[in-house]
């Protein structure tokens, strides 16, 4: 019998900076306001893909678990052995799973470290120099931006005669250095120019959502749902009159409702009650406004067995990334979007040992990929959408990923 492998979870005495304590330039992390996980090193990695690929990360998940032997003294969500999973928009991409080697998380008043080995406990260093912000080169091209804008009429043309109510589309803009991209600096960045977006880096993939999918806890379902978006100008004033315009656009609530729905409709199986607000708030980021309602759920007892992977089969992709119909959506997504989304736009965050987690969707973020990292920005489609406004909405959702890369 192969013996198992220690997994020791104990708490830290000080509350260290997360993203100061990374040593490499490719590292695993799931922060917002100071508070997640971040990890480094690789106990083990795999990809999975396909229709089922929740089912197969679940699968992997379970069996790495089986190979553990874990002495948790903190307890609690994200404590123990944690898995960083990013899944990809489309069954047909690869999808990233990472267990760390070392993960530090912090949580209100509590801070812990958990390691894989029987290794002494990883000393840590929150000393670290500023790393310097990479620049890049971004490529143009006027003849993608055109290309992109006729896809939203083709979007348009097909809302009207098509049984479709809505449809994402989405493009991406490539970024090129003189040198290795370091995820860290532009963690740092992301986090503190939006401290209120989910900021993560697994495999890669690196960026600044506002957008929770799914936290789940024990017994209750949460989601942050997104869509209607406006740019901001950066006076306070006009801003305002911005959001209230936005609160009032009967296209943005349009395209809003249909996201919430997909939500609601993907939870309520898992349910005992629900909470959709029956109007969205308004979400001020640095660079836009948001329409966004909180979808909360009460896990029915009789399916205290259920976890992440299997409501997320459910959950993605929601109608803020795809459309609805679903399937009509994305359809047409494969039918006129230039691009492979890859990670983007799909599940990303951690799953812990019980089954629990959190996970946004991977929006505002790029795929680094050494010297280079492209970046990705999608628009909502519905019948009253112009495609020059979509053209610049998606300009202003690159925005924090082009000034984290100056
Ligand atoms: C698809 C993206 O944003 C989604 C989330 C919020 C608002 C959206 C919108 O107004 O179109 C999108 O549905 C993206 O940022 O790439």
């Amino acid at each position: 019998m192969t013996s198992l492998i220690p997994v020791t979870t104990t708490r830290l005495g000080d509350h260290l900076p997360l993203l100061d304590l990374l040593p490499d330039s490719a590292p695993t992390a799931w922060v917002r306001g100071g508070e997640g996980l971040v990890g480094w090193g690789v106990h083990a990695t795999t990809t999975v893909s396909g229709p089922h690929r929740f089912a197969d990360a679940r699968h992997w998940w379970q069996k790495q678990l089986e190979t553990f032997a874990v002495t948790n003294t903190v307890h609690g969500n994200g404590t123990g052995p944690v898995l960083f999973s990013s899944f990809s928009f489309s069954p047909d991409d690869v999808s990233v799973l990472v267990i760390p080697k070392v993960i530090v998380g912090k949580k209100g008043d509590k801070s812990w470290i958990t390691w894989v080995g029987s290794d002494p406990q990883p000393i840590l260093n929150s000393e670290r120099a500023d790393l310097p912000k990479t620049s890049v080169t971004w490529e143009v091209s006027e003849s993608s931006d055109e290309a992109w804008k006729s896809g939203v009429k083709t979007a348009v043309d097909r809302i009207h005669n098509n049984g479709l109510d809505k449809v994402v589309l989405a493009r991406d803009v490539v970024g090129t250095s003189e040198s290795a991209i370091d995820a860290r600096s532009i963690l740092k960045t992301l986090a503190a120019e939006y401290p209120s977006t989910w900021n993560f880096s697994v495999a890669g993939l690196v960026g600044a959502t506002p957008e929770l999918l799914l936290r789940l806890t024990k017994s209750m379902v949460t989601s942050r749902v997104l869509a209607g978006t406006i740019s901001k100008t950066g006076d306070d004033e006009r801003d305002l009159a911005l959001a209230a315009s936005l609160a009032r656009s009967s296209k943005d609530l349009e395209e809003h409702e249909y996201a919430v729905r997909s939500v609601a409709d993907a939870i309520e199986p898992f349910c005992t009650s629900i909470n959709v607000p029956e109007s969205p708030f308004v979400l001020h980021l640095a660079n836009v406004m948001h329409l966004a309602t909180d979808v909360t759920g009460a896990l029915a007892e009789t399916l205290a067995h259920v976890d992440a992977f299997t409501i997320l089969e459910q959950l993605h992709p929601s109608a803020a990334v795809c459309g609805t119909p679903r399937d009509k959506a994305a359809a047409l997504i494969n039918e006129i979007e230039a691009i492979s989304r890859g990670r983007y736009a799909g599940p990303v965050g951690w799953i812990d040992a019980a089954g629990d987690g959190e996970l946004g969707i991977a929006l505002r973020c790029g795929q680094i990929k050494g010297d280079s990292i492209r970046i990705f920005a999608g628009c909502g489609i519905v019948v009253g959408s112009d495609p020059v406004k979509e053209l610049a909405e998606s300009e202003a959702k690159f925005i924090p990923m082009r000034s984290a890369l100056l």
